[in-house]
């Protein structure tokens, strides 16, 4: 391999990145896990990409519901970013926070940044990942004044305007 993993990820810490809480629920339960791996493919119809590894403890759940919710984080987030990034149970996460229901079924974080509530439309692996197309069906705006980035393994506030 000419990049090692070690390589990449160092090279990957300089991208700043948006941090989201992504949870799922339905027939196989509910669950959650921070993901900075969430990206806009198209307008036409509007649609997300989100990257999850295969060993995440909330993997078969997002798989078998096949619905989810993108909870984009904004300043005073960090805390609850770090419980889904970690081994926390699952039921211990939801407890950190309010959650509302989005059309699908799917949990929204109430004082996101925005949500994007989605239905699971299709999927690729790569790797370690799937790569989860998602199919955006609902938003909620929220009215932070401040977003969280990701950015060299820190988080960092940024203003709205
Ligand atoms: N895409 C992913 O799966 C990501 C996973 N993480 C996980 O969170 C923990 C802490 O991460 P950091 O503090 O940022 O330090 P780190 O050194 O593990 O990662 C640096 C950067 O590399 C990328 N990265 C990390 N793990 C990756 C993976 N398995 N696949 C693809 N890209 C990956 C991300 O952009 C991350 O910000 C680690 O266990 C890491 O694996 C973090 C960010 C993204
Ligand atoms: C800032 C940050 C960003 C992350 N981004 C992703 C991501 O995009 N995709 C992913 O699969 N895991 C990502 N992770 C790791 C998952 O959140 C974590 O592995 C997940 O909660 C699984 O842990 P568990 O198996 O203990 O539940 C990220 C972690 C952090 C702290």
């Amino acid at each position: 391999m000419a990049v090692s993993k070690t390589e990449f990820r160092q090279a990957m810490s300089r991208l700043g990145a948006a941090v989201h809480i992504v949870s799922t629920d339905g027939p196989a339960g509910r669950a959650g896990f921070t993901a900075s791996a969430v990206c806009s493919v198209t307008d036409e119809p509007p649609t997300l990409l989100v990257c999850l590894n295969r060993n995440a403890s909330a993997y078969a759940a997002v798989k078998r519901n096949a619905v989810l919710c993108v909870n984009t984080l904004a300043a005073g987030h960090q805390a609850i970013s770090d419980l889904f990034g970690g081994k926390t149970p699952q039921d211990q996460r939801f407890e950190a926070a309010e959650w509302t229901r989005g059309a699908t079924g799917a949990p929204l974080l109430a004082d996101a940044a925005v949500s994007f509530d989605c239905r699971v439309v299709d999927c690729s692996a790569v790797g370690t990942h799937d790569v989860l197309i998602c199919e955006v069906v609902g938003t909620a705006l929220g009215g932070a004044s401040h977003g969280l980035v990701y950015f060299d393994r820190r988080y960092h506030e940024v203003a709205a305007a």
